[in-house]
């Protein structure tokens, strides 16, 4: 498996529309519905580290302590189980995890500090934005465990890719296989554009190369 980590490959890496239709022709699910860019112009591809919340209903309840054990070169996704009446992710831990290389975040909850992030680059994805702490009212459950995020089973290592459009996870065993397709359907769209820049009209363009099958599920026999 080749997991495009390096700088030279995360600026020309896939989008994640072309990921989610590759998914698509292969009857698989993993877009993120309901987790966006807390700004746009950032991309981010890598190996998840997850982690999940649970309540507390007393004090005693943080958030961040498992920043310490995370490889540089991963995607932090956190389930929360996409509550947003307090954050599981904030500036201290942005600035720790810019330090530290890792490559973001993507949350199924809500985060603050966002200044901070946006001040020193660091990449998030999350359902909202707002400024009440998880402190007391949240604990780490468990780290490196498989979650379910919109239906969508995600074990940790799973390649995560992210951008303007939002967030696609793809199993790592299947990594390859998706990139391909996805990179064969970028070249498919470039061609749909050439075309109607040498004067096609859009119509014959997309239907001189398959543009409305491109993630339509493909017969496995
Ligand atoms: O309580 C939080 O969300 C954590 C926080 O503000 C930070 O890391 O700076
Ligand atoms: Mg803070």
């Amino acid at each position: 498996m080749t997991i495009p980590s390096s700088p030279a490959l995360l600026a020309t890496h896939l989008s994640t529309a072309s990921v989610s239709d590759a998914l698509d022709s292969l009857g698989l699910p993993g877009s993120l519905h309901g987790i966006g860019a807390l700004r746009q112009g950032q991309r981010i591809v890598g190996p998840v580290f997850t982690v999940t919340y649970e309540p507390v209903d007393e004090t005693g309840g943080t958030v961040g302590d498992f920043l310490d054990d995370v490889p540089s070169g991963s995607v932090i996704l956190i389930d929360n189980a996409g509550r947003t009446d307090c954050t599981v992710w904030g500036g201290i831990m942005s600035e720790t995890a810019h330090e530290r290389g890792i490559a973001g975040t993507v949350i199924n909850g809500t985060c603050r500090d966002v200044a901070v992030a946006t001040g020193v680059g660091y990449p998030i994805w999350s359902v909202s934005r707002f400024m009440r702490t998880g402190k007391d009212r949240v604990r780490v459950a468990a780290v490196q465990t498989a979650v379910t995020i919109d239906q969508v089973l995600i074990h940790p290592g799973d390649i995560l890719v992210a951008d303007d459009d939002g967030a696609v996870v793809v199993p790592a065993a299947r990594w390859d296989e998706v990139a391909e397709l996805a990179r064969l359907i970028d070249r498919v769209e470039e061609a749909v554009v050439e075309a109607v820049r040498g004067g096609a009209t859009l119509a014959e363009a997309r239907a001189r190369h398959g543009y409305h099958s491109l993630q339509t599920r493909k017969d496995p026999s």
